[in-house]
């Protein structure tokens, strides 16, 4: 049987849209077996563990194929994505040892890999499978890594020492301040690590974005017009999304709390899988939500761990009695709503009574929304979510910003004021104008017929 391996990268934002691709195709083109090969490492990146089962349950045409795990000191990595990146690079025999296997029973027509599993590259084309690239960012993201080596050739400063704004193609100019974490400095190892898998990204051949054509037609334009390679050949792209996953059973408490508001009445404020803030933050975010009197459903996780040992593993159940002000659950009971840790995110953005989404702009969230028409308020934490930000205010008009203060703090004032902007204000009717819009064209982009299918098909043409 014809088989296509995926390989995602762990954690929830890069696993979630990959499987939802694996669905895609096999939807579509039932004559592919799926393989996707998974690390679930010891260290957190979400509950990854409990998804893949739950997909295993319930989708048999996708196989999970679990590639050992190799236990990884925290202590002696600089960030999540250091820790990440070396143990996809520890996991290429075993990679290469699952793609043997693999072929010996079937014929493996296509190696689709994330960005993060570079490494694995050599692997495929040693057995003569063509590579493919699943982006779990947006098209913009995608320009800017693209044109990386470019801004890297162009200077010899760290973009956190600059002091003008970042020029690539396609994009609106970037702040330095609001580049990617991994990127504004040339001397971490993550720079280099980075550097390294954006050089590799137009060696494949071709590179699928979960996102549709008329979300980012600019930088898309860019990449096809070659403009983000100037130095080779581009290869083509396949904008296939938006590929989220669905709504799940529906059973979750807050979803019978929210079937009691009124209609687009409450705003939603979630960070995906791994978003903390400090107890003061939380705090500061309690007060506004209070400040604002907007009916709201908010998931609140325990902040980071102090103990550098500690910072890759689950954070515990968050106290609320301790996080919270005093008397607050009591005194917004009647409006508000908080969860601990997790909620079924994808119900909650297309149930009736959400109204508005505070998000850190992972993308998964950000299309999410888009398929729900709900706008957001973008406070961005890590990884290219301050990025995502800036396309998303600048060019997509999808968001309202969330400002922080000098120390890096978002005071309770800016919290409610957002908030009241999205859900009453003049600010609100104009994002939630333009997100309705975007739903439209999402269901078109994913309907037969549509510019995502469309992308589909000529992919599997070309196999
Ligand atoms: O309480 C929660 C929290 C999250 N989610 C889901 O988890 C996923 C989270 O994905 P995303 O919004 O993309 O956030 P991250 O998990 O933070 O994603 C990582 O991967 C993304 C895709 O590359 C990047 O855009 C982000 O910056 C990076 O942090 C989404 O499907 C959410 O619906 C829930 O269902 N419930």
């Amino acid at each position: 049987m014809a088989t296509i391996v995926l390989y995602p990268s762990p954690g929830m934002g890069h696993l979630i849209s990959m499987v939802e691709l694996g669905k895609h195709i096999s939807k579509h083109h039932p004559s592919f077996s799926i393989v996707v090969l998974t690390l679930i490492p010891s260290f957190n990146t979400g509950t990854t563990a409990a998804y893949v089962r739950h997909i295993s349950a319930t989708f048999p045409a996708i196989t999970f194929h679990h590639l050992p795990d190799i236990p990884l000191d925290p202590l002696l990595f600089p960030s999540m994505e250091a820790i990440i990146f070396e143990l996809i690079r520890l996991s290429n025999p075993n990679v290469d040892r699952a793609l043997q296997s693999i072929s010996s029973s079937s014929n493996i027509t296509a190696f689709v890999i994330d960005t993060f599993c570079s490494p694995a590259m050599s692997l495929a084309e040693n057995i003569n499978v063509p590579v493919y690239y699943f982006f779990t960012s947006g098209a913009c993201c995608l320009a800017l890594l693209l044109y990386m080596p470019t801004i890297h050739k162009t200077t010899t400063k760290s973009i956190k020492d600059m002091n003008t704004l970042i020029h690539s193609p396609g994009l609106p100019p970037i702040p330095p301040s609001d580049m990617p974490g991994p990127f504004l400095d040339r001397t971490s190892t993550d720079y280099s690590d980075f550097l390294g898998k954006c050089e590799q990204l137009p060696k494949s051949a071709g590179i699928i974005i979960n996102t549709f054509d008329s979300l980012e037609p600019k930088a898309l334009k860019a990449i096809n017009d070659g403009f983000c390679v100037p130095d080779g050949p581009t290869p083509p792209i396949y904008c296939m999304g938006p590929l989220i996953a669905s709504g799940g059973d529906g059973s979750h408490e807050c979803l019978n709390w929210l079937d009691l508001q009124p209609s687009g009445s409450a705003v939603y404020l979630c960070f995906g899988s791994l978003g903390v803030f400090s107890s003061e933050q939380l705090k500061e975010i309690a007060k506004g939500l209070e400040m604002s009197g907007v009916r709201f459903l908010w998931v609140v996780r325990s902040p980071p761990s102090n103990k550098k040992e500690d910072r890759f593993l689950p954070p515990p159940e968050p106290d609320l009695d301790v996080l919270l002000p005093e008397g607050f659950l009591e005194r917004t009971k009647d409006r508000g709503l908080v969860v601990k840790k997790w909620a079924p995110q994808v119900a909650v953005l297309n149930h009736k009574s959400v109204g508005g989404f505070v998000t850190h702009c992972g993308w998964n969230s950000v299309l999410e929304a888009v398929c729900a028409g709900v706008p957001m308020v973008a406070w961005p934490l890590y990884a290219e979510q301050k990025f995502n930000k800036v396309v998303l205010r600048d060019e997509m008009k999808l968001v309202l910003p969330m400002d922080e203060s000098e120390d890096g703090l978002v005071t309770a004032m800016e919290v409610e004021k957002r908030v009241r902007q999205l859900m009453e204000g003049e600010e609100g009717k104009v994002v939630r104008e333009v997100a309705k819009a975007r739903k439209e064209e999402a269901t078109m982009a994913v309907s037969d017929g549509g510019s995502s299918r469309m992308a589909l098909s000529k992919l599997i043409a070309s196999w």
